[in-house]
């Protein structure tokens, strides 16, 4: 028996219990300009635990795995390396160093960088880098997460990364100004062909009749993305005596109606726009969403800003635009490929202004952007819930806060349901069933059943799972996972759930007192006291705390078996943490769980077999 539970023990893995990173929070004040710190809450079942921060290294270099100094339990652990692949700033690094071992390697080739992945538990990247499917499997089984020091996050493949369970974190907030405030310089540049006149006059010509400009006061201005680099723009663009509108099919129209902008459709938008600004994502649906049929709607001498990205705009349609002077004039930061080709049309275009993707390059904003995505990454390698992940469920601060306690209860029920199934019968049907007095707007489970996932599948794969990639791994599995609430008549209970309850169905089990009246596998476990406890064993109510290891075993209920099984416990020197004892009906069978701080050896246990009266019982591993 013994033996057999093995094969299903969890194997230890050091990286094994990242982030459950989730919580986004997108929306902060349009004019943040300082370093956004994101709310964090600390997940204790879903963390490795942190390394006691140890003195920076002196050098930048060093990626091999180092031990660093103790924890509170005297275990030495590896420390994590952090890989930084574009310039960062001295203050983020700092933040970095404190934690982990840091290597910049600034301008890295694809294959310099897909050599060097796999030493790192976190990569941080800017705009020039690409993480692609290759350069997140080669990193496989170490990198955890990466980190966009910046908001978009078109150079990394997010699909790649949720499969191979890293957490995507980026840093949204800290230069939207200063995007903002370039968006508005290229608009003002280009309106007074600052940049053209400029050369001329270095070429030693003095051309005030060729440079005449266009004014601003009184055009209309287009601003296409009213989100937060949008909104910024719309601002000081009214300041100018802009009229301002705008199209966003998500933006809160509140916020427009705040800054005093008109939504409209996209048609409308740069019909009636002199001007158009450009601050969407690029993502398939705004990919080269201004091309040769939109330009043909826009005004003749229509002006064009974009400092979103280069691939929202088909750029040979644009040159086209330019040629036939339907595009009077354009001012572009961004470019598909990036650097752009030396000889493109469109960067040589003398109705062009150009900059090498400097929207977010202020002194103020790489601070700013380089602490934001040190800090999201630092939370989401010591298992905290970052506030900024890309690929995982939004789940608010609060309410994980709230969870914390439910979702190591999930994942233990799940950790112990899994090492009751028998042999290769394999598990196709869960059912997790929460009990609780919330309606399904308040009880957000998305983390729960992660959780769940986590404890079936880990300890008996090489997967490891978060709440990133947990909907994926059951998938690929073929795990079955629904869902189910169970209304509790107690609306005044606080708490947020009163009971989670694992069901395997059509599976065997190696220990058949756990199956319920159904035929599935059942454990039932509440949370008392802010400490995750087993309930409920098949149809036997229990009541074991879940901490260390646990004995099930089903007996006759006969007087005397506790004292049998705790003698042999206590001559073997292990130690019972807790003890609980339940029943159908008295005198026929009982089960009795307990919880052990030490692992008893094959000959206890065989002796506890040896009981007369016992008929069955297992040993299971939280
Ligand atoms: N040039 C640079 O250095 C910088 C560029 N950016 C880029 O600016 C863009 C905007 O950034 P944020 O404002 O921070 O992002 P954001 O997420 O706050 O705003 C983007 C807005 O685009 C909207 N949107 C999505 N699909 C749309 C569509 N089809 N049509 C119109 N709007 C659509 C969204 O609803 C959202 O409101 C991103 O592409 C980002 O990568 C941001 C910072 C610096
Ligand atoms: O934040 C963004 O989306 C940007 O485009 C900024 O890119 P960068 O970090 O300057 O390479």
């Amino acid at each position: 028996m013994a033996a057999a539970s093995r094969a299903l023990l969890p194997t230890p893995r050091a990286a094994a219990s990242a982030s459950l990173a989730g919580a986004r929070a997108r929306l902060v004040p349009a004019s943040a300009s300082l370093p956004f710190r994101a709310r964090r809450v600390r997940c204790a079942v879903a963390s490795s635990p942190a390394p006691v921060a140890a003195p920076s290294p002196s050098s930048e270099s060093a990626p091999a795995r180092r031990i660093s100094p103790a924890g509170s339990d005297g275990a030495l652990r590896p420390k994590p390396a952090v890989l930084v692949a574009e310039k960062l700033s001295e203050a983020g690094l700092a933040v970095l160093r404190e934690f982990a071992d840091v290597e910049c390697a600034y301008g890295m080739s694809p294959a310099e960088l897909l050599a060097k992945v796999a030493q790192f538990d976190a990569l941080i990247v800017r705009s020039g880098t690409k993480v692609t499917r290759e350069v997140l499997e080669a990193g496989k089984g170490r990198l955890r997460v990466v980190g966009r020091a910046g908001v978009g996050i078109d150079n990394v493949d997010l699909q790649a990364a949720t499969e191979a369970g890293c957490l995507v974190v980026n840093a949204p907030t800290a230069n939207t100004v200063a995007a903002a405030e370039h968006g508005i310089a290229l608009l003002a540049s280009m309106a007074r062909n600052v940049s053209q006149a400029d050369a001329a006059l270095k070429a030693g010509k003095w051309q005030r009749t060729k440079y005449v400009g266009v004014s601003l006061v009184g055009k209309t201005l287009a601003i296409m993305g009213f989100g937060k680099v949008g909104s910024e723009v719309a601002r000081r663009a009214k300041g100018l005596g802009m009229h301002v509108i705008a199209h966003d099919p998500y933006a809160p129209a509140d916020r427009a109606r705040a800054i005093g902008v008109e939504l409209v459709s996209f048609d409308e938008a740069i019909a009636r726009a002199d001007f158009i600004s450009l601050h969407m994502p690029l993502i398939p649906t705004t990919n080269k969403i201004f091309n040769d049929e939109s330009f043909a709607k826009m005004k003749t001498g229509v002006r064009i800003i974009n400092v979103a990205r280069g691939g929202v705009i088909d750029e040979d349609a644009l040159v086209r635009a330019l040629d036939s002077g339907k595009v009077a004039q354009a001012a572009l930061d961004v470019f598909t490929v990036e650097p752009p080709p030396k000889d493109s049309m469109l960067v040589l275009h003398e109705n062009v202004t150009v900059t090498p993707h400097l929207g977010a390059s202020t002194v103020e904003a790489q601070e700013g952007v380089a602490i934001e995505i040190a800090e999201a990454v630092v939370g989401a390698l010591r298992g905290e819930l970052a506030a900024t992940a890309v690929n995982a469920p939004m789940v608010p601060a609060e309410v994980l806060s709230e969870l914390a306690p439910y979702v190591s209860l999930a994942e233990k029920l799940g950790r112990l349901a899994v090492q009751l199934v028998a042999g290769e019968t394999g598990i196709k049907g869960v059912k997790v069933v929460y009990t609780t007095a919330r309606g399904p707007d308040d009880l957000d489970t998305r983390l729960l059943r992660a959780m769940v996932t986590k404890g079936l599948v880990e300890p008996v794969s090489s997967t490891f799972v978060n709440l990133v990639n947990a909907d994926y791994t059951a998938k690929q599995r073929g795990l079955r996972i629904t869902e189910e609430r169970v209304a509790h008549d107690s609306p005044a209970a606080e708490a947020p759930l009163e009971s989670v309850q694992v069901r395997l169905s059509q599976v065997q089990s190696r220990f058949a007192g756990a199956i319920s009246d159904g035929g599935d596998i059942v454990l039932e476990g509440r949370v008392k006291y802010g400490v995750p406890h087993l309930t409920l064993v098949g149809p036997y109510e229990v009541d074991v705390s879940l901490e260390g290891n646990l004995i099930l075993c089903r007996q006759i209920d006969q007087p005397g078996m506790i004292g049998k099984v705790g003698n042999i416990l206590g001559q073997r020197n292990v130690n019972i943490s807790f003890m609980s004892v339940g029943r159908t009906f008295r005198g026929k069978q009982a089960i009795m769980a307990i919880g052990v701080d030490e692992e008893p050896d094959k000959e206890t246990l065989e002796k506890i077999g040896g009981i007369p009266a016992v008929e069955e019982f297992v040993f299971l591993e939280l």
